[in-house]
């Protein structure tokens, strides 16, 4: 593919590497604010928030302190939030009827984001499992997760948020045939430019555990989700699931978890060319600040390297808990 470098010593490959001019000349990938998407958890209540403990430095805010967050984030030039609702254990059933409430929290956090700072993107989750009170991202008879009742319920949260304001809806359910259904009710609703971000390869990961602990997901998860999610053993059936995605009406799509799964942002990137995203997960995040505070690790240096290794891989973009503080680590 390439010509063959010429033996030592006309070839130097530290010739290039010398100084920190010459490295930043030769550098191939460059990372800024505007490739960080900020993943925020939102409660009830006001002028509160609470320290999530499996993820240092996040906290789930209420909706004053979340907008006062999101203030924060256009100040660093943060391009989108994504919000993710802590859902009150009354408030989940067994058909998850509070998922399209036009006023649950989550709609409510939307609205009142799009108010403050009306020019960043707002990205919500659409799926079951906050307000499942068994925790998983559809609907459950039997112990079986049922895939068309489920989609009709996305389908209908999904509008709900669209109303409410979102910019970015985030399927990350992976039920088969959501995006579709989606797409068909935005545009009969006349939702026509509400973009649709695919959880397209997302994987039945470990890697997920403090997420669940921050919407309180954890309790309330009964089994597994590998008979919704991928399995980590595959890389060709996220190819076909990212071709089906894009096929239904994805305008982007998203890989998860993110550094275990770099090779599938590549080939993701490679074979289709759209809009690919990374979704650097809570228990990544926890890993490189659980070895930081030991001193294992240098977590800054950390962080800003394992961000770049997205942007190496081909993503357009992540979704990381690192997000305001890579960014102000690149407006230093
Ligand atoms: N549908 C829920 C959802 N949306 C984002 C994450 C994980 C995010 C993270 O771990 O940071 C999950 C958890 C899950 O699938 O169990």
């Amino acid at each position: 593919m390439y010509p063959k470098p010429g033996p030592h010593p006309i070839t130097r490959f530290r010739r290039a590497r010398r100084t920190a001019a010459l490295r930043a000349l030769t550098q191939e990938n460059v990372l800024s604010p505007s490739d960080l998407i900020w993943p925020m958890f939102v409660m009830d209540g006001e002028g509160e928030e609470m320290p999530v403990p499996s993820m240092p430095g996040v906290s789930r805010l209420t909706i004053d302190k979340l907008v006062d967050q999101v203030k924060e984030a256009q100040a660093l030039d943060i391009p989108a939030v994504c919000i993710f609702p802590y859902t009150d254990p009354k408030l989940k059933t067994e058909f998850c009827e509070e998922a399209w409430n036009p006023d649950n929290l989550s709609n409510r956090a939307v609205r009142a984001i799009k108010d403050a700072v009306p020019d960043i993107a707002v990205m919500t989750d659409v799926a079951l499992d906050p307000y499942n009170i068994n925790g998983h991202d559809g609907i459950v008879r039997d112990g079986v997760i049922l895939n068309d009742e489920s989609v009709e319920a996305l389908a209908r949260m999904a509008l709900a948020q669209a109303a409410a304001g979102a910019d970015i809806l985030g399927p990350s359910d992976m039920m088969d045939g959501r995006i579709g259904a989606m797409r068909a009710g935005l545009e009969a609703a006349g939702h026509k430019d509400v973009t649709i971000m695919s959880y397209a390869a997302k994987y039945a990961s470990a890697f997920y555990g403090p997420f669940r602990d921050a919407v309180g997901a954890s309790g309330a998860l009964v089994g597994d989700k590998k008979t919704y999610q991928m399995n980590p053993g595959n890389s060709d059936e996220a190819l076909r699931l990212v071709a089906r995605d894009l096929e239904e009406g994805a305008d982007m799509v998203m890989v998860k978890p993110g550094l275990p799964y770099l090779d599938i942002c590549r080939r993701v990137k490679e074979t289709f060319g759209a809009p690919t995203y990374a979704y650097q997960v809570s228990g990544e995040y926890a890993m490189a600040l659980a070895a930081g505070a030991q001193g294992w690790i240098d977590e800054d240096a950390v962080m800003m390297e394992s961000v770049m290794a997205f942007k190496r891989a081909g993503c357009d973009g992540i979704l990381t808990y690192f997000a305001p503080r890579v960014a102000r680590a690149l407006h230093e």
